[in-house]
């Protein structure tokens, strides 16, 4: 890419995601979209074959320029670039079915693009949306992107999924657990560390005074520990602790409410203490427009809140509003933490 080209857009690695569902049209409306190739230049990882089966489901034809690994750097710019690993016949692709080969796919595509991002060569990954237990079958080891990411880069440090809406973020607690398992793991340590990670990441998004709105975990959130003790005796100190070190905090709130709050009082973010506690709200809010972000790492890691959905696969019909997004976020933190760092 020229310098002036890459000096304006960042580059974002883009991972084909589980080939058995919607990933494949949704990276062929993703590269045809005008706004992302405003704010980005993308290098899609993937198969040909299968991008073009997904260009066909959502009527597209599309225009890239071919490189590999040892020659995308030297691209134009003026076209996205297509990285084809040959590694996927469409004839091994059962759509709707998650398989070792869609796993193998994707975490092939997955692994190539977390380690451009590592070397420096892509300023942000993007996905479009991977089936879990496909990558499970892939690799045993899969609870999560998360989980992945810190195996293949050899990250160590805090990381962490949030949910994004342009309105609120939403944070949580603990993530991919069994529920039965969430109070257990609440702490005022965990609580207060997801609140700075939090703090942080609203910050490299461009929120220069971020406000967070903490839940609880109980119904009205304990209603002074009628129908729970969490918030008495953990999450209220985590919150004092947040204060006392100068975060933008307050709670526990009542979890059925505290989006509400969050909208009308202006927080940037929600905390909630588990997954679902957020997830059925932001996509109530959003569906087709939430992106899940994974913050802590050296670089943003977005994709679509959305998943394979396996049910309107190959129908042409995926919404790409929510990979837009996850695109253009990234985009945006790239160009934030580009920033930062020639300011420093
Ligand atoms: N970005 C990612 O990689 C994500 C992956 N997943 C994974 O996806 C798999 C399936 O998850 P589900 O819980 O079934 O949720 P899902 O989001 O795949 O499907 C839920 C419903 O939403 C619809 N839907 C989803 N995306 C759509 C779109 N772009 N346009 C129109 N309709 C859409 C589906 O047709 C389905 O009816 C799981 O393995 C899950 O872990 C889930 C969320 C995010
Ligand atoms: N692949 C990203 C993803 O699955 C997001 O999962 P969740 O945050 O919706 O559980």
């Amino acid at each position: 890419m020229t310098e002036s080209a890459k000096s304006a857009r960042p580059v974002i690695a883009l991972a084909m995601g589980d080939p058995a569902g919607i990933s494949p049209e949704l990276t062929a409306r993703i590269i045809a979209l005008d706004d992302v190739k405003a704010a980005a230049h993308l290098v899609v990882i993937g198969d040909r074959r299968i991008l073009d089966e997904g260009a066909k489901a959502a009527g597209l034809t599309l225009d890239l320029e071919p490189a590999t690994l040892e020659t995308f750097q030297q691209a134009s710019g003026e076209r996205h670039v297509f990285i084809d690993l040959g590694h996927l016949d469409p004839a091994d692709v059962t759509r709707g079915e998650a398989t070792l080969a869609g796993g193998t796919f994707a975490t092939t595509n997955f692994r190539t693009a977390l380690q451009l991002a590592d070397e420096g060569k892509a300023q942000a990954v993007c996905f479009t949306p991977f089936n879990k237990k496909a990558m499970r079958y892939a690799y045993p080891g899969y609870d999560d992107e998360i989980r992945f990411v810190a195996d293949v880069i050899g990250f160590s440090g805090k990381v962490r999924e949030f949910n994004v809406l342009e309105k609120v973020w939403n944070a949580r607690v603990t993530s991919h657990i069994p529920l039965k398992d969430v109070a257990a793991a609440l702490s005022v340590e965990a609580i207060l560390a997801e609140i700075e990670l939090t703090a942080t990441c609203l910050r490299n998004a461009g929120y220069d005074d971020p406000k967070i709105a903490v839940a609880g975990l109980n119904p009205h959130a304990g209603d002074g520990g009628s129908f729970g003790m969490e918030e008495i005796d953990i999450i209220e100190p985590a919150v004092a602790a947040a204060k006392a070190r100068g975060f933008n905090v307050e709670g526990p709130f009542p979890a059925d409410t505290v989006f509400l709050r969050a909208l009308k009082d202006g927080f940037q973010a929600v905390m909630t203490m588990y997954h679902d506690q957020g997830q059925i709200a932001m996509k109530l809010m959003g569906f087709d427009k939430g992106v899940t972000m994974m913050g802590g790492l050296p670089f943003p890691l977005c994709t679509p809140a959305h998943g394979t959905a396996y049910d309107i696969a190959g129908k042409g019909i995926a919404d790409v509003g929510a990979s837009r997004e996850a695109l253009l976020l990234a985009a945006r933190m790239a160009k934030k933490a580009a920033a930062l760092s020639t300011a420093a």
